[in-house]
């Protein structure tokens, strides 16, 4: 079950927002989509979920064109959370469980056993308008899942919530996928992305500049961080061949080197020069990849 885009573009007018996108995402796993703002992941989900119609392109669901009369496969989590403040949280997700052709019954044994495990239950009868942001933001996902979608599209699902509940939101992710579900999920927070997403695809002006799995896109990097943390000042080290980038901090620095092998020039640099607590090597975060490729926001 995978989903497939071919050469996906949308225009508005003579904007392009999604420019020949190419993607698939894979099988039970969690794909990260992200760029950044105005990049096109939300103009992307919208035609991925028949809101929108493409320009051009093609998209496929298991090789097949996706059936909009039938896409209770497809659970979507969109950005912009929206439920009815007045209805009663059951009211809310019967309703929209029965939209997604689900029998009463079924939807409030799932929703019982939900609101029990983002420890909620007390919700059942309450109305949204009476729960705080994060608390309407766990049934909305909630109403994203309650009839099992093969497909899950997350806009930012973590964004506004506390520590506590963005693990537990996480952890629903990790389940979700482990049973079988594909997952398309954009956020801002690359550390989020890395602990999730294996592949994962970085959008710029509606292109994708960065696509694969997050193993090789590190490792095709080049770039490699350096930490160094010493009783002595590490400023001379930015003017050195093969630095390309310096963060100080109190007890350090972080450097960007331009490959691995520059690490042994910057430890003959700086032997002899007083005592040296860490010396270490690092894969690039995502974030680095994200704001060499990506840093910058895309705007009509
Ligand atoms: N209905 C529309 N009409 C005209 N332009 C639009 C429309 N929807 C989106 N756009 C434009 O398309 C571009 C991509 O927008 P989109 O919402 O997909 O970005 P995004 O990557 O989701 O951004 P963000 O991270 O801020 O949510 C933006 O420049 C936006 O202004």
């Amino acid at each position: 079950m995978t989903l497939k885009l071919t050469n996906v573009t949308k225009k508005f007018g003579s904007f392009t927002a999604v420019d020949q996108l190419s993607i698939e995402i894979p099988e039970q796993q969690i794909f990260g989509f992200l760029g950044a703002n105005g990049a096109g992941k939300t103009t992307t989900f919208r035609m991925i979920l028949g809101l929108l119609d493409e320009s051009s392109g093609d998209i496929s669901w298991n090789n097949e064109p996706v059936d909009y009369s039938k896409s209770n496969y497809i659970g979507y989590l969109p950005e912009e959370r929206g439920l009815y403040p007045k209805l009663k949280v059951s009211d809310q997700i019967v309703y929209l469980g029965r939209l997604r052709g689900m029998k009463k019954n079924d939807i409030l044994q799932e929703l019982k056993k939900w609101l029990e495990r983002f420890k909620v239950e007390d919700y059942f009868d309450k109305k949204v308008e009476e729960l705080s942001k994060g608390n309407q933001q766990k049934i909305q996902f909630i109403s994203a899942v309650i009839h099992k979608p093969k497909l899950l599209i997350l806009d930012e699902p973590f964004s506004g919530l506390d520590p506590v509940n963005v693990e537990m939101l996480k952890q629903a992710v990790v389940d979700l996928k482990n049973e079988g579900t594909s997952i398309v999920f954009s956020s801002h927070r690359m550390e989020h992305v890395e602990e999730l997403c294996e592949h994962l695809c970085i959008m710029q002006r509606g292109k994708p500049v960065v696509h694969g799995a997050l193993k090789e896109i590190k490792r095709s990097f080049g770039k490699k961080n350096l930490f160094i943390h010493a009783d002595f000042d590490l400023n001379f080290l930015k003017d050195l061949p093969g630095v390309v980038g310096f963060k100080d901090f109190p007890e350090g620095c972080k450097l960007q080197i331009e490959s691995e092998e520059k690490s042994q020039d910057i430890l003959t640099a700086i032997q002899g020069k007083g005592f040296i607590r860490r010396f270490e090597l690092e894969e690039p975060s995502l974030n680095d990849i994200f704001i060499e490729k990506a840093g910058e926001s895309y705007e009509q």
